[in-house]
């Protein structure tokens, strides 16, 4: 592949990373950020100290807070802001994009209120002339292993193979490995719902109990978000790929995970309030446990964890109490869908 211009819009730990996965395979990444002196660090002393204290990055690595200079000439943008952010950001791309361009996003979550996908968000904002299909980067994959270039392996997923083939294209290398895919439901759902999940397990941890609900957890947590993304329209074998159960077990038994030491911090007995705080980065299954328990409710689908996770974050309930409630539920068959 010749060398393309890509533009990361978000420099947060998870852009940083595949902006050098980009840098790597010989593009020319060019990261879109909002905050002056995170730019200026990147451009001067290359590094993103606030996610990555000891990483060098590349200095063909630029980053600018001028979102026209980002996509002037651009082949490809990529959307790696919080969910919360994506409409927001998405609108300014489209009164600024004046030539078309291939559009993928890596982020990991449904929309507040609207309960939208973030491919639906982009397809929504971004002029169809503009744009190739959506393609959704979604997988098991920590910032923190991927800056070190450790093995990893995700998803593409487009409902244009073609566009899903560049994006495969684009960032596949040595350490970094990307399958196609077009279930764009499935995988993008998949990569939302799990952070509910890694919220639970944590707080199982927190709560210190071990392995056995550790495993517990992470298949009827799958059980239940394929449930729910079956009924929004996924097909139930992503959930076992990798941005089903792959980024389950990666989000659902790491530190790394900042899902999961939400929950930890849960468990131990910490306020959602002062988790936030401390944590200082994005917690995506926050808002996505409050859509996806929305969501179940409106689509009839029985969802107990993610409901018991919902009524801890967001009505005070006790973890402990509230995971007893859970085990205390009526017995049923395990095969139920
Ligand atoms: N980190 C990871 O390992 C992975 C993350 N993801 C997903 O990627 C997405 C981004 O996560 P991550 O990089 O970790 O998040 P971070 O919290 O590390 O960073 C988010 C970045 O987005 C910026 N940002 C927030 N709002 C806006 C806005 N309105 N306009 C411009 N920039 C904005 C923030 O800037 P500031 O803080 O200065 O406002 C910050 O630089 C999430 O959906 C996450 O689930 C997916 C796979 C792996
Ligand atoms: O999605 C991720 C790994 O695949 C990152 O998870 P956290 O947002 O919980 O850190």
């Amino acid at each position: 592949m010749k060398e393309q211009r890509v533009a990361v819009l978000g420099p947060g730990s998870w852009g940083t990373a595949l902006s050098q996965v980009l840098n790597d395979n010989g593009h020319k990444v060019i990261i879109w950020g909002h905050t002056e002196d995170q730019i200026q660090e990147i451009n001067e002393q290359h590094s993103n100290k606030r996610y990555f204290e000891e990483v060098i990055l590349d200095e063909k690595i630029q980053a600018t807070t001028d979102l026209a200079e980002a996509l002037k000439d651009t082949d490809a943008i990529l959307f790696v802001v919080p969910t919360k952010a994506t409409r927001i950001v998405a609108k300014q791309v489209a009164e600024v994009l004046d030539h078309k361009v291939r559009i993928m996003h890596a982020s990991k979550g449904l929309e507040q209120g609207t309960h939208e996908r973030l491919s639906t968000i982009l397809e929504e904002e971004l002029p169809a002339e503009l744009r190739s299909e959506i393609v959704v980067v979604s997988g098991p994959s920590h910032a923190e292993e991927t800056i070190r270039r450790d093995i990893t392996l995700i998803s593409a997923a487009s409902k244009n193979e073609a566009d899903a083939k560049y994006a495969q294209e684009l960032f596949s290398n040595d350490y970094f490995r990307l399958y196609t895919n077009t279930d764009v439901v499935g995988v993008e759902t998949a990569g939302a719902l799990k952070n509910i999940i890694a919220v639970g397990a944590g707080a199982l941890h927190g709560l210190g109990f071990g392995d056995n609900a550790k495993a517990a957890i992470i298949t009827r947590g799958l059980a239940e978000i394929t449930r729910l993304g079956v009924a929004m329209g996924a097909e139930p074998l992503t959930y076992i790929g990798l941005s089903g159960v792959g980024d389950l077990i990666v989000t659902g038994t790491s530190v790394h995970s900042r899902n999961w030491r939400a929950g930890d911090a849960l468990g131990r007995g910490q306020k959602l309030e002062e988790i936030e705080q401390n944590m200082g980065m994005i917690i995506e299954g926050v808002s996505t446990t409050k859509a996806a328990y929305e969501l179940g409710l409106s689509l009839g689908i029985d969802m107990p964890i993610t409901e018991t996770i919902y009524k801890c974050l967001y009505e005070a309930a006790e973890p402990r109490e509230a995971i007893l409630n859970l085990m205390r539920r009526e017995s049923r068959p395990e095969n139920e869908f």
